[in-house]
């Protein structure tokens, strides 16, 4: 990508001196992060098939009474592998299919819950405002062609999959949603999550296609863990991660579709800080690349018509409720992010600093008690 700094951290790397860059490593991120020890065959494949492969362990305190919680999520961001105007069925079965050898990799890395990006299976189209043929990817969250095969990923490699994508709701008049399917390891399907923020900013017009979701701040109990959604644009809503908090979530993922001239300086602060206020891991995701679409569209400013909405800065990361976070994927290339976490470190950090508790014991809010 001609003119694109690949990452912050490269640049760090590069140009802090050695001396001083773990002390400026510990202040930016709280630390160095632990390096996971990958399967050299997983890395070796990430390699051959052209993806970034980065993983990193978050540690918490033994304790007497529980035994650790170890979890290892997997964060994929990629690009869209094929031009916007390919037939739609085409674009989808590539996106499967680089979906799969990316998950393959995963399950090499003992990847136990694994998180695709916004509205994976499709270009982001929804800058265009054009109906057809964009709200043709749309497919049902219980049985359509994406959900089959996530099932099937999932019960192969015995992996919860989050799999966000373009809902149409079959059952009520065939309705649009931003959704999040969630399937468990066993391949059967544990629900979903509606985004329930939609963006009116910029060229984000996806209140032309769908509206606010109805399904709540669902949390899925799954066999590693309290998981919960909270896709894109609700990132900027503290009160949105706080109620998928409240409700149980000790991993909260952010699926996303964001460009550089409107977020990337809120990107690294908002779900890390999240993960600080709520006690929990948060795994920001972003798309990769630019994506151009043959009809021009404006942007509703007087401005000039144009073929892109802008560059999707990949960046994806995990951070920690102490504050701690992982270096960020590639602003480039397709990536997958393996983070080891104890999902005990919630609990200690919530004892240690508890932001939340007075808030669910202060009498005059009996609304926030169980
Ligand atoms: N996909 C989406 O909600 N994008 C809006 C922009 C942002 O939240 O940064």
């Amino acid at each position: 990508m001609a003119g694109e700094l690949e990452s912050l951290e490269s640049c760090l790397e590069r140009h802090i001196p050695p001396g001083e860059l773990a002390e400026v490593k510990r202040i930016l991120y709280g630390g160095e992060a632990r390096k996971l020890d990958l399967p050299t065959a997983a890395l070796s494949a990430a390699q051959e098939k052209d993806f970034e492969l980065q993983g990193y362990g978050f540690e918490a305190a033994p304790e007497q009474l529980r035994r650790p919680r170890i979890v290892r999520v997997g964060l994929i961001q990629n690009k869209i592998p094929l031009p916007t105007d390919t037939a739609v069925a085409v674009q989808v079965a590539a996106l499967h299919r680089r979906i799969e050898e990316m998950v393959g990799v995963a399950a090499m890395c003992g990847v136990n819950i694994v998180c695709f990006q916004e509205a994976w299976t499709m270009p982001f189209a929804f800058c265009t405002r054009e109906k057809l043929p964009w709200t043709e990817f749309a497919e049902s969250a219980e049985d359509g062609p994406t959900t089959k095969f996530c099932q099937e990923l999932a019960k192969k490699y015995n992996m919860v999959v989050v799999s966000p994508i373009l809902e149409r709701d079959e059952l009520h008049g065939g309705v649009l949603w931003n959704t999040a399917v969630v399937i468990s390891n066993s391949g059967a399907l544990l629900g979903k999550s509606r985004k329930n923020h939609i963006p009116r900013v910029g060229d984000f017009n996806e209140s032309t296609y769908y509206m606010e979701g109805n399904t709540g701040h669902p949390v899925f109990q799954t066999q590693f863990g309290a998981i919960a959604v909270n896709i894109c644009y609700g990132r900027h809503h503290p009160l949105n991660w706080l109620m998928y908090s409240m409700n149980g979530a000790e991993i909260i993922f952010n699926p996303s579709a964001t460009i550089g001239t409107l977020s990337e300086a809120l990107w690294p602060v908002e779900a890390r800080n999240a993960a600080i206020a709520n006690h929990c891991f948060t795994c920001p995701i972003n798309r990769v690349g630019t994506e151009y679409y043959k009809n021009a569209f404006t942007s509703g400013d007087g401005g000039k018509a144009h073929h892109e909405l802008g560059h999707f800065y990949g960046s994806s990361y995990v951070a920690a409720p102490d504050g701690s976070r992982t270096p960020g994927l590639s602003r480039t290339q397709d990536g997958l992010l393996v983070a080891e976490m104890d999902l005990n470190l919630c609990r200690q950090v919530s004892d240690k600093w508890n932001f939340k508790l007075p808030a669910t014991c202060f009498p005059t809010h009996p609304e926030l008690q169980g």
